[in-house]
């Protein structure tokens, strides 16, 4: 699997653009008018604080309390990079907030303590613990850690759960549980060589000796070495509990014929004379971040036979926490629990490797670009796979359950597993799968424009994100200064960068030029004007001579006129089948609208093309069609000239066939509202419309324009559909990002 590149700038960068951090607050109730702010705030809000005051239980039910979680830490043990201090953990403590919201819709808060003092960490902590559900502690150092968790727990009433110690015993916990399935060895039997015993590693020893590992059969290291009995550097409490009898002394010495060797120390710790030392089909689980132990690569160097997992995105088998803490707290929540004891933890470890084990759905292989079967390269789930939010909670839930953990039991499981699988923002995934699609076809893109810095930074991203070859057109002096002043010198040597100076083909470009428009009123010297100084012509001779797989343009001009060029070379008009969609993505939904760019006053045969189109599209991003033609009247009412080709537009598809569902004409609320659908029992649509097809270019523009502005709505496109080529046209108010996204578009053929 290819490593995916990125520079300390974009690291930055990602971090700064749109808004510095990684998260804000919303409000879920409306605040416009003076009712609102009378209920929300005084004099309304007494109500709830007397109710409260009185019966603290319904703190769950009045305010966000039960979904609600601190990431809390002092930046004692920043990933694997030390002592940090408590400002410089907090990007990591955002990034776990916006993963418990990302993959569990949990709603949490990163607090960042400046004390390295147990005890006023626990004050502070404990003081918060009305505002909470749970207290997810994060990166503070062993052995503090273990003081502080045990204190808090023993303190507080709601979750206290030490992220590095038991999120990552669990997920090390399932991937042993199927790693040790595929290599045929007992965890009775097997010899583990443990190196770090701080947080993680003390847990996770912890854990695996409660599932059955052997004491005398698990080696613990540190930085002094093996953790034996009668040793007293460096020791303390927590470790000299796993001290054995023991002649090893080195990491070294006790890698000899382990049959697990878990890392949860720093980067580069295991060589590969200790791999190669190992028993066989040795497992290896290098999880310290952001760099493992010792590399897959290295590992397989030596042994083909071993079983590597380790804690990054960019490899097979990612053993990390994110699998865990956001399921865990999700189940732990909708039981208004008072812990997470080890019941809960072991069940979740349980179904995660069960999960593993299971037929991977499709979904999961689109969102991956690639099949995964349980084996040597799949022994744990992939973090964006959709079923963990339905599956590990529930599991969670019930032996919060059965254990007495839970203030409010689940009563009716089926409902609440349904409830479930609508807190994932569906758009998530359809992104997350145009991304590894596109990673998948690798295809090589043309970015017309190579004199816009935005255009530069997207090209650069894409290379870089592992999508496959930009190739820009410019001059490369210009190129060069322009990435140099955007503090990219570097990306020169690694963007190809074409023009009609430097390509062979321009001869060749020309005569095709020629042969097309010689009888729409060009001559031999507008053809050359047009193939070697217009970038958008000459980027669309590339892609039509296949020096290119995709192309994307329009950053620069207004779009009329970048169609007006791409036509020169393409038949990208209304009258060949072409038509521009445009994809809305709010609040967890997502809704096309066409024709976005090329029809400006389609008629019924028109619209039912443009619906087609559409319906392509949706199927492109993973949609089932269903498609409105929308209007001001709904089935006839209003009577009005100017809705009758809305209202005509479906007969049009009644007789092409269409295999997707369609209905008109209706107005927005109609297309989009099940209840309002339900005034028109007759109409054909199973669901709420996921295509609206306007009526012509002006309304097209305005609908998409206004949500996005009035709405903050996402907008991605105009997609230009039905081209035999891939093209897509940016809008002259890109950003980098914008423009990236329709390079990923156009790589993976949407359209
Ligand atoms: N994949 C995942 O999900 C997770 C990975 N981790 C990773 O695990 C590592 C440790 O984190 P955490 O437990 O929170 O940190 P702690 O600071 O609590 O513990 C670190 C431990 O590693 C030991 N150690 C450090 N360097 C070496 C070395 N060269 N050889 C042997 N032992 C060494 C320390 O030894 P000593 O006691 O002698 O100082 C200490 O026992 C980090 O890299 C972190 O990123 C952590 C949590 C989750
Ligand atoms: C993953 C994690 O929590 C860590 O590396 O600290
Ligand atoms: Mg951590």
């Amino acid at each position: 699997m290819a490593r995916q590149k990125y520079t300390r700038e974009e690291a930055l960068a990602f971090h700064l653009e749109p808004t510095p951090g990684k998260w804000e607050v919303q409000a879920t109730v409306p605040m416009t008018t003076q009712r609102d702010l009378s209920l929300a705030y005084s004099p309304g809000v007494a109500v709830p604080c007397e109710e409260i005051a009185q019966n603290p239980e319904l703190a769950y039910d009045y305010t966000n309390k039960g979904n609600l979680v601190a990431v809390i830490s002092n930046g004692t043990a920043v990933l694997g990079l030390g002592n940090l201090g408590a400002l410089g953990s907090k990007p990591v403590m955002e990034g776990k907030s916006v993963l418990f919201k990302r993959f569990a819709d949990v709603n949490s808060i990163d607090i960042e303590l400046d004390t390295e003092d147990p005890d006023a960490f626990c004050q502070a902590v404990k003081l918060m613990g009305p505002t909470f559900g749970g207290i997810n502690l994060e990166d503070i150092k062993a052995p503090e850690c273990f003081m502080i968790e045990q204190r808090l727990k023993e303190e507080m009433d709601i979750p206290v759960f030490h992220d590095d110690q038991h999120g990552t015993a669990v997920i090390c916990a399932a991937g042993l549980i199927n790693a040790l399935h595929i290599s045929g060895k007992k965890i009775e039997d097997v010899k583990i060589v443990l190196n770090g015993a701080g947080a993680a590693g003390i847990a996770c020893i912890e854990l695996l000796k409660s599932m059955g590992a052997r004491h005398d059969n698990c080696v613990v290291c540190d930085t002094k070495g093996v953790i034996y009995q009668g040793r007293t550097e460096g020791m303390n409490q927590w470790k000299s509990a796993h001290a054995i009898q023991t002649e090893a002394r080195s990491l070294e010495e006790a890698m000899v014929d382990a049959d697990v060797f878990l890392g949860v120390s720093v980067k580069g710790a295991v060589t590969e004379e200790m791999v190669q030392s190992m028993a066989d089909n040795p497992v290896i689980f290098a999880m310290a971040n952001p760099d493992p132990e010792i590399t897959p690569e290295a590992a397989h160097e030596v042994r083909m036979d071993a079983i590597v997992a380790t804690g990054r995105s960019d490899y097979p088998n990612q053993v990390n926490n994110v699998l865990g803490f956001p399921y865990l707290f999700r189940g732990a929540l909708d039981i208004n629990a008072r812990a997470i004891n080890d019941e809960m933890k072991i069940a979740c470890a349980e179904a995660l490797a069960a999960l593993a084990r299971e037929d991977v759905p499709d979904e999961v292989a689109v969102a991956y670009g690639k099949t995964l079967r349980f084996g040597r390269d799949y022994i744990i789930p992939t973090p964006f796979d959709p079923r963990l939010i339905y599956r590990i909670p529930p599991a969670v839930a019930k032996a919060g359950m059965d254990t007495g953990a839970a203030r409010r039991p689940i009563v009716d499981m089926e409902a609440y597993e349904v409830s479930l699988k609508t807190r994932l923002d569906p758009t998530a995934s359809i992104l997350q799968g145009i991304n590894a699609r596109a990673r998948a076809a690798q295809a090589r893109m043309i970015f017309a424009e190579g004199d816009d810095p935005r255009v530069l930074r997207a090209a650069v991203s894409y290379q870089r994100s592992g999508f496959g070859k930009a190739l820009v057109v410019g001059r490369e002096p210009d190129v060069k200064a322009k990435l140099e002043a955007a503090g990219m010198a570097d990306a020169v040597r690694e963007i190809e960068v074409v023009n009609a100076a430097n390509t062979q083909h321009l001869e060749t470009y020309k005569q095709f030029l020629y042969a097309r428009n010689q009888r729409k009123g060009m001559d031999r010297q507008d053809v050359h004007r047009l193939a070697a100084r217009d970038r958008h012509v000459f980027a669309a001779l590339m892609l039509a001579h296949g020096h290119g797989d995709g192309l994307v343009t329009g950053a620069t001009r207004k779009s009329a006129h970048v169609m007006e060029r791409i036509n020169t070379v393409f038949d990208a008009q209304a009258k060949q089948g072409a038509a521009g969609v445009t994809a809305l993505l709010h609040k967890g939904r997502i809704v096309l609208i066409g024709d976005t760019l090329v029809h400006e006053w389609p008629d019924e045969h028109d619209l039912a093309d443009i619906a087609e189109r559409a319906a392509g599209v949706a199927r492109h991003l993973g949609l089932e069609p269903r498609v409105a033609f929308v209007s001001f009247s709904t089935f006839g009412y209003p009577v009005s000239e100017r809705a009758e080709k809305m209202h005509l537009a479906p007969d049009v598809l009644d007789a092409r066939g269409v295999n997707f569902e369609y209905e008109g004409e209706m107005t927005v609320d109609v297309a989009l509202n099940p209840r309002a659908q339900d005034t028109y029992p007759f109409q054909r649509l199973t669901g709420p419309a996921n295509i609206l097809i306007v009526p012509a270019r002006h309304s097209a523009s305005i609908s998409t324009k206004l949500m996005q502005e009035m709405a903050g709505a996402t907008v991605i496109g105009p997609i230009l559909a039905g081209v035999d080529k891939s093209i897509q046209i940016c809008s002259s108010a890109s950003t980098a990002n914008d423009i990236m996204n329709m390079a990923v578009l156009a790589a993976c053929k949407v359209g």
